[in-house]
């Protein structure tokens, strides 16, 4: 009971400091209002100079009144108390009183850092740290670590059983949440890593890779906020998953950092399809460059075989052969297609000029010959026809033609996989593939771009000139660069890579393209990688980052998402087969063993399966299959709510469940040649209760 009351009186004290916080909160973003109004009427005076500050008191002001209203699950989340009696209070943001004394430190702060690094054997100067748990500005809960137990002040209390565990045994909505009142030392040293060069985050399932890159992104953003405002890129596996991250930066106060899934990283294509493994396999090695080096120097389909052009009454003709020469000599000035209609067209000339004095004795003059020729509108009509810009689309539509992939392939693709890969690129309905965008992105850069149209001229006068340099200005520095952003940007000043041991080789030139100038956060688990050739991809990657000196690597150990019941059934899955060393260790354990059922009729079982754990977590239930079953578990549940989402394997990748069902693992093993990996994924995905449905019981032979 005591117990209780103590809490109860630590709980209020802690509101009282809260409401303080708020209050300030409202002050400040009244004065931010204000100064955004004032800046507007100064801008009225329409001065350069005036425009300029405008722009950077509304910059400013609106930065701050952004991060003032963002709707923070709790803006004040821990507290520090030193040996020296100081306090402090961390939080999602800084916050000052009207004497610009500290009420409130930022989570990013050098001083925060205490409150992640600190332990008993190094305590940090720190006596007790409290985590402070609010729903907005309400506090719920507090919990207390000592670090410095013979050090205690007198009248310091010690209230709660781990915030940690307690943050892990919640139920999980259907978005990820942000860590940052728990955030654990070995986390928060990759989180606070210095931004050059390259950070390598790597750690089994639920150790929080990804928590800590999205960490790490709010704070490069908070730490140096210019160097990174041409742009922080962060990349993960699907849709989904990108869904599912989406609200943890802003929580944190940052909404300037791009998302994209690796099937959006093209602008243009939003590819959500996922090709069969071993299409996915052939469409992503570097063998697949090679077949588009090779298909683009093809004539495209339709392309006249044959040029006639009389000249001074003499036919000059160049046959399917000779034209077949010209088109090998333009392609070895190595000048990208989209950009040699011109190169194309003099070698063309040329060839003509050969004949004509061949024909005539060099009775022409070279001169007025190229110039009567080019200027003629067959020859012109004949260069648009037999040189065309060439858009990557139009490319993967030959190569839908298996006979014609075969001849680009060469001895690149097995006849099996010409057959796989050619069918997928002949149904042009059927929309991208993920793999397709990094073929479409490569062959983007292969081809160039095609010769744009001239835009009609500006008709801005002098101020609007001007108005207009200083609004894109203001706009970049509000971060809002993506919005006026040419297509395929690659000056981001950081890339993070989440699941990078999924990507292909050909992804990784995707992003090294995109990467060029940057430094890279790269968050991966070997064990859990989807793609066969680890060597392959490995050198890709290395490619793909450059020539960089500075690296640094990180291991996360703790798995904090599975109980340790279910990890085990996990990792008995893939212990034959991979370094013990991999495995991270599991820290909760609820007592609950997974539910392994060998039933004969799978779909309905999976539906009750489902149904029982919907009334035994609170949050979410997951119900995973193979890529190919996705459609079907999607209308087996259909019915039973939004707490149930049902995923393929693929899918499922970075995502989290209270509860799973997974269905048929089997399959999972069979869908590709990395399927005990995908089983160790899928196996993975949830916090409490893991339900397995299968037909038979060969999955754990
Ligand atoms: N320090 C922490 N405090 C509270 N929760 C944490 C902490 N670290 C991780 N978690 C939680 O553990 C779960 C797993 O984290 P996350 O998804 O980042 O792991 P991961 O390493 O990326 O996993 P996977 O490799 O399986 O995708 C999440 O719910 C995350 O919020």
């Amino acid at each position: 009971m005591q117990g209780v009351s103590i809490r109860q009186a630590e709980i209020a004290a802690e509101q009282q400091y809260v409401d303080k916080v708020y209050a300030r909160l409202l002050v400040m973003r009244e004065e931010a209002k204000a100064m955004i109004a004032a800046a507007h009427e100064r801008g009225l005076e329409r001065l350069p100079a005036a425009l300029v500050e405008r722009d950077a008191m509304v910059y400013h002001a609106t930065r701050q009144l952004k991060s003032l209203e963002a709707e923070y699950e709790g803006l004040v989340f821990g507290r520090l108390d030193q040996a020296s009696g100081e306090i402090f209070y961390i939080g999602r943001l800084g916050v000052r009183d009207a004497d610009f004394d500290t009420m409130v430190i930022d989570w990013r702060a050098p001083v925060a850092a205490a409150f992640y690094q600190a332990t008993a054997e190094q305590p940090m100067d720190v006596v007790r740290r409290r985590v402070i748990r609010c729903s907005g500005g309400k506090v719920l809960h507090v919990d207390d670590e000592l670090l410095t137990p013979d050090a205690v002040p007198e009248g310091l209390t010690v209230v709660g059983d781990g915030a940690l565990m307690a943050t892990l045994a919640r139920a999980r909505g259907p978005m990820m949440r942000d860590i940052v009142g728990t955030i654990q030392r070995e986390q928060d040293d990759a989180i606070r890593a210095p931004a050059e060069g390259i950070t390598e985050i790597t750690g089994g399932p639920g150790t929080g890779k990804t928590a800590v890159a999205l960490h790490r992104a709010a704070y490069l953003m908070y730490r140096n906020r210019r160097r990174f405002n041409s742009g922080v890129l962060v990349v993960g596996p699907s849709p989904v998953f990108m869904n599912y991250i989406s609200r943890v930066l802003p929580s944190l106060g940052e909404d300037t950092v791009e998302l994209r899934a690796l099937g959006e990283v093209l602008d243009g294509v939003k590819a959500t399809r996922t090709d069969p493994a071993e299409v996915a396999v052939a469409k992503g090695s570097l063998r697949m460059r090679k077949v588009l080096l090779n298909i683009m120097k093809e004539a495209p389909p339709g392309a006249p075989s044959e040029l006639r052009i009389v000249y001074s009454g003499q036919v000059l003709k160049l046959e399917a052969h000779e034209l077949t020469k010209v088109r090998k000599a333009v392609h070895s000035r190595r000048v990208q297609p989209n950009q040699a209609r011109k190169v194309a067209a003099d070698a063309l000339l040329e060839a003509l000029w050969q004949k004509a004095s061949s024909y005539s004795d060099n009775r022409f003059d070279r001169k007025n010959f190229v110039v009567d020729i080019a200027d003629r509108n067959e020859f012109t009509d004949f260069v648009a026809a037999w040189w065309p810009p060439v858009l990557p689309t139009q490319v993967l539509g030959w190569l839908g033609d298996r006979e014609r992939l075969r001849k680009a392939a060469k001895r690149n693709l097995s006849p099996a996989e010409v057959e796989a890969v050619a069918a997928t690129w002949a149904d042009q309905d059927a929309g991208w593939s993920v793999a397709d965008v990094a073929v479409l992105d490569e062959l983007r850069v292969l081809l160039g771009d095609p010769p744009k149209q001239r835009r009609a001229a500006d008709e801005l006068d002098e101020f609007d000139m001007i108005a207009h340099e200083v609004t894109s200005w203001h706009q970049r520095e509000q971060g809002q660069q993506q919005l006026g952003r040419a297509d395929h940007y690659d000056h981001y000043s950081h890339v993070i890579v989440d699941e990078a041991q999924d990507l292909s080789p050909m992804q990784w030139r995707m992003l090294g393209r995109r990467g060029k100038y940057a430094s890279w956060t790269i968050v991966g688990d070997p064990v859990q990688s989807s793609w066969p050739d680890a060597a392959e991809a490995a050198d890709a990657k290395e490619r793909a980052l450059g020539k960089v000196k500075r690296r640094r690597r990180f291991l996360l150990r703790t798995n904090y998402r599975n109980s340790s019941e279910i990890f085990e059934l996990a990792a008995d899955v893939v212990r034959d087969v991979v370094d013990p060393d991999d495995l991270p260790t599991a820290v909760r354990s609820t007592g609950l063993e997974p539910e392994l059922r060998t039933v004969p009729d799978v779909p309905n079982q999976t539906v009750a399966a489902a149904k029982e754990l919907l009334d035994q977590v609170d949050g979410t239930v997951g119900v995973i299959g193979t890529m190919a079953r996705r459609a079907e578990l999607t209308s087996w549940v259909a019915d039973l709510g939004e707490r149930v989402q049902a995923v393929g394997s693929l899918e499922a990748k970075g995502m989290e469940y209270d509860a799973v069902v997974l269905v048929e693992p089997a399959e999972l093993i069979a869908e590709s040649p990395t399927g005990l990996r995908a089983l160790y994924v899928a196996l993975t995905r949830a916090t409490q209760r893991l339900t397995v449905v299968a037909s038979d019981n060969s999955w754990r032979e």
